[in-house]
């Protein structure tokens, strides 16, 4: 658990983070989503001491991180910037070994472990430990990026924009395959964005923050449901708010008993998607079976719709 309480980092010109306090659950992905100059990167370099705060404790699994020297933390912190920061004149494989090779691991355990994590992020190690950052694409750069700051096996994974070089179709992929990586190896992620839909996306929580104050910290649904002002309802957008919100909630607390007929639904499948599905067939509801295929309920197209209606 990250617990970070009253923390300030006061510059020449005044606060740039102000008094801010959070706590980030263990294996959850906190996404951190502000306006440019907010303070997002300040706050996030603060967990790895890479910046001092001015007043304030962070601690991390109940120990104040002061009392661990600044480079033995960042070894057990992962760290992913945007543009991945790799070296350029080092290979994948030397670049993903980075830490391992600080920490003493033997070559042996270096080799399997860059192997295993290129398997990993679907580059074979054949084809690419040996290229250059150069010879890369830009999202190949990307993962070799998150491989080597997953390589340690850190518990924490500070990520800053590690998104936003790419293109649409690279970065909604590189989306899910961090949320299939983070539930396989239950990483705690701190993730900084500018860009909420990401954060929507991502975050089982997000942290709103506006000239250095965090103004809203809350589960994705509860912020588009209910933006605690309207800088955060600003930045959630009015657009297709119900819709989103449908999307990040599942059909599981909608269930009811009864019999309907068709295709079934899975438990756990997201509103947005029940819903297109019932449209879809021109059905009024549909069967929904459990994991190990019992039914588990009806879901209600009705349901659906008033579920998505503005929280009274
Ligand atoms: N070393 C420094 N000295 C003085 N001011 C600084 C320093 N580092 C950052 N700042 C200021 O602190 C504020 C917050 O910066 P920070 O990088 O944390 O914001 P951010 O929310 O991550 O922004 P962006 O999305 O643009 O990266 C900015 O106004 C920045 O100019």
């Amino acid at each position: 658990m990250i617990e970070i309480r009253r923390v300030t980092k006061r510059y020449d010109a005044g606060p740039v983070v102000d008094d801010v306090s959070l706590t980030i659950e263990p294996r959850t992905v906190m996404a951190i989503v502000g306006t440019s100059g907010s303070g997002k990167t300040t706050l996030m370099r603060m967990i790895n001491r890479m910046i001092e705060p001015t007043s304030g404790e962070i601690c991390i699994d109940g120990t104040d991180i002061r009392s661990v020297p600044g480079p033995l933390l960042r070894r057990r912190i992962g760290y992913v910037i945007q543009n991945h920061g790799l070296f350029p004149h080092r290979t994948v494989a030397q670049n993903i070994a980075t830490v391992p090779r600080l920490l003493g691991w033997s070559e042996r355990e270096i080799g399997a472990r860059v192997e295993e994590l290129l398997e990993l992020f679907q580059m074979p190690a054949r084809d690419f430990a040996d290229r250059l950052p150069q010879e890369l694409s830009g999202g190949q750069q990307q993962r070799v990026g998150v491989a080597r700051a997953l390589a340690a096996r850190p518990n924490i994974l500070l990520m800053d924009e590690p998104f936003g070089a790419l293109d649409p179709i690279i970065r909604a992929k590189a989306q899910s395959d961090l949320e299939a990586l983070q539930k396989a190896t239950a990483t705690t992620i701190v993730l900084v964005t500018h860009d909420m839909e990401e954060a929507i996306r991502l975050g089982h929580r997000i942290a709103v923050m506006r000239a250095g104050r965090v103004v809203q910290c809350a589960t994705p649904s509860e912020i588009l449901a209910r933006p605690a002002d309207g800088f955060v309802e600003e930045m959630v957008g009015s657009g297709d708010r119900a819709l989103r919100l449908l999307a990040v909630e599942d059909i599981d607390g909608l269930l009811e008993p009864g019999e309907a007929f068709g295709a079934p639904l899975a438990r756990g499948l997201n509103r947005r998607d029940a819903l297109a599905e019932l449209l879809w067939s021109g059905r009024e509801s549909a069967p929904v079976l459990d994991e190990r295929g019992i039914p588990a309920g009806i879901i209600r197209r009705d349901a659906l719709i008033q579920s998505a209606a503005r929280p009274a």
